[in-house]
């Protein structure tokens, strides 16, 4: 007799291989059954378990429908991070300096997925070089009335039970993709919130890669016994890839820009140099309550030009 199908949560992938999570919190290797049965962390999937005698794993039939997927994608490839994500937390730190651009890049995929962004800035216990990372999150911070992203200084190795209590708060209930730079104190920072998860990740890449040592990919950890509350821990900040969004879709993905972008006197306003321009106007305010900082539209328009221009 054919076996049934089961409910299962993808809680870490390696190119087409990835672990299942059961419903009683069991975990098994599973591989796609073909093309569209391929899942990302985060999925909510329908799999099956071998055969009798053929061993642990099990194969996934369906993927079941994505609340929002978290993705890049340059001219060649698109690369998935996760799915059914309720927020992303980009960390930066004091040092290594950090881009701005790659952090915009970041942001702009985060709104166009309808993902909401919470920054925080690491290594506050370097006072001068935080203090110019902090200056250089000004247009974040206050990215026009009630459109703010959060930013949350930390101190993760001097501070660690100070920045306990100021995450826990807003992970609590939500599942939240953990995105940053290398050597900003990424793996510190999964390491505070789920004590034991290098092991972990080390287990399950062993397991993925039958024993030879590369990091898993993508990989999910609950933060609380009645898997409320997830981080997933993801590389890949580095070439963040907006092929997917149009220039004309930019300004709706930057709060700061769409603010004024109303106001402009043609409806389909580039905001680069038409007459009457809510955005031009906003950035010869300055960044002043509520004007656009320069930096802030140079990326605007210097993305604007360059998605204008990879397009086939
Ligand atoms: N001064 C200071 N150093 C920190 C803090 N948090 C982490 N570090 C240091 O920053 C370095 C990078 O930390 P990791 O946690 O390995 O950073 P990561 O982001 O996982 O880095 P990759 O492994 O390269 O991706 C280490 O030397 C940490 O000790 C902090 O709050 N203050
Ligand atoms: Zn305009």
């Amino acid at each position: 007799m054919a076996e049934a199908l089961r409910q299962g949560l993808v809680v870490a992938s390696h190119g087409r291989h990835c672990v299942v999570e059961t419903q009683d919190g069991e975990r098994r290797i599973c591989h796609p059954r073909g093309k569209r049965s391929q899942s990302v962390v985060g999925d909510r999937v329908a799999w099956l378990p071998a055969a009798a005698g053929q061993g642990n794993e099990g194969t996934i039939e369906k993927v079941e429908e994505r609340r929002n997927l978290f993705y890049r994608q340059d001219e060649i490839r698109t690369k998935s991070f996760a799915a059914n994500l309720d927020q992303i937390l980009i960390l930066l730190a004091a040092e290594p300096v950090f881009s701005e651009m790659q952090l915009a890049r970041a942001l702009i995929a985060a709104q166009a997925a309808g993902i909401a962004p919470l920054i925080a800035l690491n290594k506050s216990d370097l006072p001068e070089p935080f203090e110019r990372a902090w200056q250089r999150l000004q247009p974040y911070r206050d990215i026009g009335e009630g459109r703010h992203y959060p930013v949350l200084p930390l101190s993760l190795a001097q501070a660690p039970e100070d920045a306990r209590s100021a995450l826990i708060p807003l992970l609590a209930g939500k599942t939240t993709l953990v995105l940053g730079p290398s050597g900003v104190g990424k793996s510190t920072l999964v390491n505070l919130l789920v004590p034991g998860a290098a092991v972990l990740t080390a287990e399950i890449s062993q397991a993925l890669n039958s024993g030879r040592h590369t990091t898993t990919s993508t990989a999910l950890y609950w933060l609380d016994g009645q898997r409320d509350t997830a981080v997933i821990d993801s590389p890949g900040f580095q070439e963040f890839g907006l092929h997917h969004i149009t220039p004309m879709d930019l300004a709706r993905c930057m709060p700061d820009i769409a603010a004024h972008a109303s106001h402009c006197k043609f409806y389909n306003c580039t905001h680069l140099h038409e007459p009457g321009c809510g955005v031009i106007s906003a950035l010869k305010m300055g960044p002043s309550a509520d004007g656009i900082s320069a930096i802030r539209y140079s990326i605007y328009s210097d993305l604007f030009k360059k998605l204008g221009q990879t397009r086939y």
